[in-house]
């Protein structure tokens, strides 16, 4: 079984001078230049990303793809096909901040999704309820309407991050119990959806920091962590690093 993955989405964070003294030390540390380690950092500098990562095992994603996969008069958007030319690998479709900000539907991250697969790179859908959906008891029925957009997908090209929306940026993690049973009802939910016996991928996001990265990297069904704020620190980043590749 691959190794768990950590992720980090430097949101719309950083400068170029400033990302590339980050990078530098990062790969500099053993705990964070492995394979299963990935960084996300803003459109304008993934090509220059994917420069500094040459020759070391961190590999490059994307925070978004466009839904449309052809060249053409699409101001503003950078399409999967870009992406897979810069040597990107992986793709974060549908984040909570996507949906909120900018209205990205079912149909819309179905797009993006094929989009993405077509290129060749792996996407990872970030699914996950509100605070408001969970108090209302709804989360089991948002998540799963979220996870419908993966009907026909096959289950070893593709992550899913489970990502409560309450839980990021927020510092209040969702309990080990609430991640357990949503990673093995999203597992057991995508074996429904894509109509196959093999288990889909899923990672934590949401608040994941240095000294709760091994509780929750530890339950079984979490199989690697996708993080914001802790991932803009070495240190931080590389206990997280460090946590999954212990939990391997
Ligand atoms: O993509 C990352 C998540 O939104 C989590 O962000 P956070 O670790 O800052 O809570």
């Amino acid at each position: 079984m691959a190794g768990k993955l950590v992720i980090g989405n430097w949101k719309m964070n950083g400068r170029r001078v400033a990302s590339e003294t980050l990078v530098a030390a990062m790969l500099a540390d053993p705990r964070i230049n492995r394979p299963n380690v990935g960084m996300a950092p803003p459109a304008p500098y993934l090509a220059l990303l994917a420069g500094w990562l040459e020759g070391s095992h961190v590999a490059v994603c994307a925070q978004d793809a466009s839904r449309f996969a052809k060249d053409g008069a699409f101001t503003g958007d950078v399409s999967a096909a870009m992406l897979a030319d810069i040597g990107c690998q992986y793709v974060l479709v549908g984040h909570s901040e996507r949906r909120q900000y900018h209205g990205e539907s079912n149909e819309v991250l179905r797009a993006k999704l094929a989009n993405v697969l077509e290129a060749g790179l792996v996407p990872v859908l970030c699914v996950g309820e509100t605070l408001t959906e969970r108090e209302e008891g709804r989360h089991r029925d948002v998540i799963r309407h979220q996870l419908s957009v993966l009907e026909g997908v096959d289950p070893r090209r593709c992550v899913v991050a489970y990502e409560p929306v309450w839980a990021i940026g927020t510092g209040k993690v969702a309990s080990l119990e609430q991640i357990a049973q949503m990673h093995a009802d999203i597992k057991s939910w995508c074996l429904q959806i894509q109509k196959t016996d093999v288990t889909i991928r899923t990672l934590y996001g949401g608040s994941v920091k240095a000294d709760n990265a091994e509780a929750i990297l530890s339950i079984d069904d979490v199989d690697g962590a996708l993080v914001g704020g802790a991932s803009l620190e070495v240190e931080s980043f590389a206990m997280i690093c460090m946590a999954a590749d212990k939990l391997v």
